[in-house]
């Protein structure tokens, strides 16, 4: 549905106040804090601010594309999206609260968060769209780098907190009693990991009728002998874990492509510090030439081309193209990170790093100023 004139009009008065306020960081440690004292009056006071804050600066970014991006149809629907949702919190600005405001506030972001759902996807065709009918330079290709890690990092921390909200005050049950709505106090870390392998060794038996073993060891220096375990999503780590897994299977894979089945397995260690909790996952998968790294986080150079009729039986390990450089946002999102060292020849190191202290893992947040717009004015 298109929105009428008088909407946009409004809406865009609307999108100036609320980008003029930077968005406000939550720690981890916030996150618990508050999700412990769970007061929903205070949660509904706080995002019936915070939520247009965010969606309005990534917003106002989005109006500074290039207009060939801007023009193209998947981005115009994400841009309708985002003015819909927009308009949909706006409408609590100034009501009463109470119970019924509060029923409604709940019901109006699991809308929000579902009709956000494939946004991503949506995205990604945007830039297949810009690509298959103009020529990309090199400038646009590093505005659009530039613009998706800031657009698809701050989705990541709106349905972190539309996540907190509907899971500790909605009617939905996360599944784990001791988690603090998305987040788990004592995530098991080696679980994840073997759930992420799981679940990854499934499309690889799938697809190649085989898979590598996992070997996962950890090394706690912080607390010998201690399980490591960090206050976490385990829901992002699964993401980031399960991406590294399918690309480490398919490098084994394609690379002992006439083996009779004794691959090198994959092997995991779970290392804790004093400061990181790090991940590293290593395979002998034949390793990438340094020349080719830097296209892995590429989304113009990653993004899939439409599967022809031929390709019906696509590689299932890879997905439309973004899924290393949205696992590496997932890792920087709370000030950790998602690092690749390959060996040409040999085999990949992907090392994930997290803060092993909640109250340093800060929402990292896209900020909508004059140096971003700049970036976005000197694009040709
Ligand atoms: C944008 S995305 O997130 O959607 N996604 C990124 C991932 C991509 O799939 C993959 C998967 C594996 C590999 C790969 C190779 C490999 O393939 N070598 C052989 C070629 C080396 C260049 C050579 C050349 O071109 O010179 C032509 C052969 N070797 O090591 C890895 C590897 C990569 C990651 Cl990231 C890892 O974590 C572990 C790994 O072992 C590359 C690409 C789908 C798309």
């Amino acid at each position: 549905m298109r929105l009428t004139q008088r909407c946009l009009g409004n809406i865009s008065k609307m999108l100036d106040f609320y980008s003029q306020f930077n968005p406000s960081p939550l720690s981890i440690k916030q996150f618990i804090d508050f999700g412990l004292s769970a007061c929903e009056r205070k949660s509904f006071i706080f995002l019936r601010k915070e939520l247009p804050v965010r969606l309005a600066n990534i917003m106002k970014e989005i109006h500074l594309l290039p207009d060939n991006l801007l023009k193209m149809p998947s981005v115009g629907i994400v841009n309708n999206l985002y003015a819909t949702s927009f308009e949909d919190i706006m409408q609590f600005e100034k009501v009463e609260v109470n119970e019924t405001t509060l029923d409604k506030f709940c019901q109006t972001l699991i809308k929000i968060r579902n009709r956000h759902q494939d946004i991503v996807e949506t995205m990604s065709h945007g830039v297949l769209e810009l690509k298959e009918s103009h020529d990309v330079d090199a400038q646009t290709e590093h505005n659009i780098q530039y613009f998706l890690d800031r657009f698809l990092m701050s989705r990541i921390s709106i349905r972190m907190l539309i996540n907190q909200h509907t899971l500790l005050f909605g009617t939905e049950f996360n599944g784990h009693s001791r988690h603090v709505g998305s987040i788990d106090p004592s995530c098991d870390i080696i679980s994840v990991v073997k759930d992420a392998y799981d679940k990854a060794r499934l499309l690889c038996d799938q697809y190649y009728l085989a898979s590598p073993e996992l070997l996962v060891k950890q090394h706690n220096e912080f607390e010998r002998c201690s399980e490591i375990r960090i206050v976490y999503v385990p829901s992002h780590l699964f993401h980031m874990l399960f991406e590294l897994f399918k690309n480490s299977m398919r490098a084994i894979m394609e690379h002992y492509d006439n083996s009779d089945s004794d691959y090198p397995p994959i092997e995991v260690i779970v290392s804790r510090g004093k400061e990181d909790i790090c991940v590293k996952m290593s395979d002998r998968g034949g390793g990438i030439p340094r020349s080719q790294m830097d296209h892995l986080f590429k989304y113009m150079y990653s993004t899939a081309p439409r599967p022809t009729q031929t390709d019906a039986h696509t590689v299932p390990l890879a997905g439309y193209g973004y899924g290393l450089p949205v696992s590496r946002l997932y890792a920087r999102y709370f000030h950790g990170d998602l690092v690749l060292q390959s060996c040409d020849g040999y085999g990949t190191d992907a090392i994930v790093y997290l803060k092993a202290l909640s109250n340093e893992a800060n929402e990292l947040l896209p900020i909508f100023n004059k140096t971003s717009s700049k970036f976005y004015r000197t694009a040709v």
